[in-house]
């Protein structure tokens, strides 16, 4: 140890004494002399054990004093001024004192709150600091070390010297409680410098202070009891918010399927309309928002004959895109590859089902979105499944109508000639004559006969008279006007139903329909060109002779009598004399 003989130095400020710029943990003035002068933060008598040590503080820093000799007894809040050489020990720097003084009392510094994880730094090494954490950990190996855990999970050692572990109770500082501890951060290394690190030597149990006692374990297994009953409620929720979920799609699914079925219960509307009410529905129900159907047009292209009806933006987009048709060409691999290649790719499309009705799609443009939850697939597919026999049943209908009038037209034309049968006059008449009752308008009949029809059979067979009968036929159908009726009553005998004419117009008409008989060319039909067919024709008027169908036809037939019995090839009025030539 140097003498005391030695120089004084002067008094210079802690920090600058164990000044370490180098960071590498020597003190850069090592073996240097140095005074200092600072409150002693934990007296000597509290740290016998370390032989003479002292703790002081100034304001700039903290330092230990040490020596082997024995010097006088100083009390935490001395003010002491001490010369000697800068060591250090086990890392820590020290001055190695050969001359203390006190020269005075001061309060000690007000210690610095600090996080724990800072207090493992050289910053604030021999001063006074301020931590918080939970007591961990106690050992009493002569000294006391308890550990205390910092919130951000560094932890620290308390040091208590030897000298005043029997003032603490270490009862009062059970483990999980909050501590609020004061101390002098000092560093202590082992085996310097390999482990070992920072403490806070703590000497009077004031310095420790309960912040909050541990948490009792009935609350700990309070908590975990109550682990399970919370995960369960959380479960619940979660079942019953996905059943909640599930209870809204299959309401929306129900609505749907009640709204689609009520639309096609209709049958009204062409293949376009019923497909523009499934899009209409399915994007009401909110189900999907686009959503359109394409038909197979005559000429094989994929037409676009119905969308959902919404006006946004990216509907406008799609319009245009559904606007172009798809050729014929264009459908080698199938609607869905030629509606992706149009620019239009799909989240489904799915073919309309029927039996030889125009093939067709029910497609959902995918417009961004990725794919169709569950309920939105069983919905379109009924919709398509709808849709389909909606559109089977329509055609099936419209076939079989066309079916029952072509039966009807069998039915009420005379297969021979091609005019109406009487069947049909029976019909028209049932129509016609209220119609001539209540407007007064003109109803005639006109019963027509070909004269001597029996001799052209016999004269040249049977297949020449039917050729003479489809040629009056056709020369009454020529000559009557678009509002008059021919009908073929049976062999060779015609009735000529004339609407809006008055006796003078019918009779005018019956010997354009005698004339136009007459001028029949039967050479063409290898019959004797000499030979001329001729019919007599009978006629009664609605109004004049009657108002009742049968009576007038009646009369009609009876002046046809009067008019062969006149000489043939002539017209006759009911009730007068037979006109015409002869
Ligand atoms: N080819 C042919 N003949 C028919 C058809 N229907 C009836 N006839 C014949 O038409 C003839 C009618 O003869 P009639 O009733 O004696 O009268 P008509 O010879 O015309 O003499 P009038 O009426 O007195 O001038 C009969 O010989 C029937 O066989 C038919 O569909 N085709």
């Amino acid at each position: 140890q140097p003498g005391a003989a030695q120089s004084v130095p002067p008094v210079l400020p802690i920090a600058e004494v164990v000044a370490d710029r180098d960071a590498d943990t020597i003190p850069d003035g090592l073996n240097r002399r140095f005074s200092v002068r600072g409150v002693t933060l934990v007296g000597n008598r509290a740290l016998q054990a370390q032989n003479y040590q002292l703790l002081v503080q100034d304001e700039s820093g903290g330092l230990s004093l040490y020596t082997r000799s024995q010097q006088a007894d100083v009390e935490a809040g001395q003010v002491v001024e001490a010369s000697g050489t800068l060591g250090q020990f086990r890392g820590a720097p020290q001055l190695f004192i050969d001359r203390l003084e006190v020269v005075g009392e001061a309060p000690l510094p007000a210690p610095r709150a600090v996080p724990l994880a800072e207090v493992d730094s050289w910053q604030h090494l021999g001063r006074r600091v301020r931590v918080e954490g939970l007591a961990g950990p106690l050992s009493l190996e002569g000294y006391g070390r308890l550990r205390i855990d910092g919130d951000d999970g560094t932890t620290l050692s308390l040091y208590i010297p030897q000298a005043a572990v029997d003032r603490f109770d270490w009862s009062l500082y059970p483990r999980g409680a909050r501590l609020e501890v004061t101390g002098v951060s000092s560093l202590y290394k082992e085996t310097w410098p390999y482990d070992g690190g920072f403490q806070l030597v703590v000497t009077s149990p004031e310095d420790i202070r309960v912040l909050a006692p541990p948490t009792p374990p009935w609350v700990r297994w309070g908590l975990y009891a109550s682990l399970p009953a919370a995960a369960l409620v959380a479960l619940s929720l979660l079942v019953f918010a996905s059943m909640q979920r599930k209870q809204r799609l299959r309401q929306q699914e129900l609505a749907t399927l009640g709204a689609l079925s009520t639309a096609f219960a209709e049958p009204e509307g062409d293949a376009a309309q019923l497909s523009r009410r499934a899009c209409e529905t399915l994007s009401a129900y909110g189900v999907t928002s686009a959503v359109c159907v394409h038909l197979v047009g005559e000429d094989g292209a994929l037409v676009c004959v119905a969308r959902s009806a919404d006006t946004g933006e990216r509907q406008q987009a799609l319009d245009r895109l559904l606007a172009a048709p798809i050729e014929a060409d264009d459908l080698a691999d199938g609607p869905a590859e030629a509606l992706a290649r149009a620019g239009l790719p799909t989240l489904a499309c799915h073919p309309l089902p029927a039996s030889e009705g125009r093939p067709g799609w029910l497609s959902v443009p995918s417009m961004g979105q990725q794919r169709l939850n569950a309920m939105q697939q069983r919905v379109l597919l009924a919709a398509v499944k709808l849709l389909g026999l909606a559109l089977e049943n329509r055609r099936i209908r419209e076939q079989a109508e066309r079916e029952r009038a072509a039966l009807h037209r069998l039915a009420v034309t005379d297969e021979l000639t091609g005019l109406y049968n009487r069947r049909f006059l029976d019909e028209y008449l049932r129509m016609q004559v209220p119609v001539a009752r209540r407007r007064g308008s003109g109803l005639a009949f006109l019963s027509i006969d070909i004269d001597h029809f029996k001799s052209i059979n016999d004269r040249f067979g049977h297949p020449a008279g039917d050729a003479v009968l489809r040629h009056v036929a056709a020369a009454l159908r020529a000559a009557s006007r678009s509002s008059d009726l021919p009908v073929r009553m049976g062999g060779e005998e015609f009735l000529v139903v004339a609407a809006e004419a008055d006796l003078e117009g019918t009779i005018e008409l019956a010997e354009r329909l005698r004339r136009a008989v007459e001028s029949i060319d039967l050479g063409a039909l290898g019959i004797d060109p000499g030979l001329r067919v001729t019919v007599s024709i009978g006629v009664a008027q609605f109004g004049v002779h009657g108002e009742e169908s049968e009576g007038l036809i009646q009369a009609s037939d009876e002046a046809l009598y009067e008019a062969k019995r006149g000489g043939r090839n002539r017209v006759a009025v009911a009730g007068a004399r037979a006109a015409g030539t002869g």
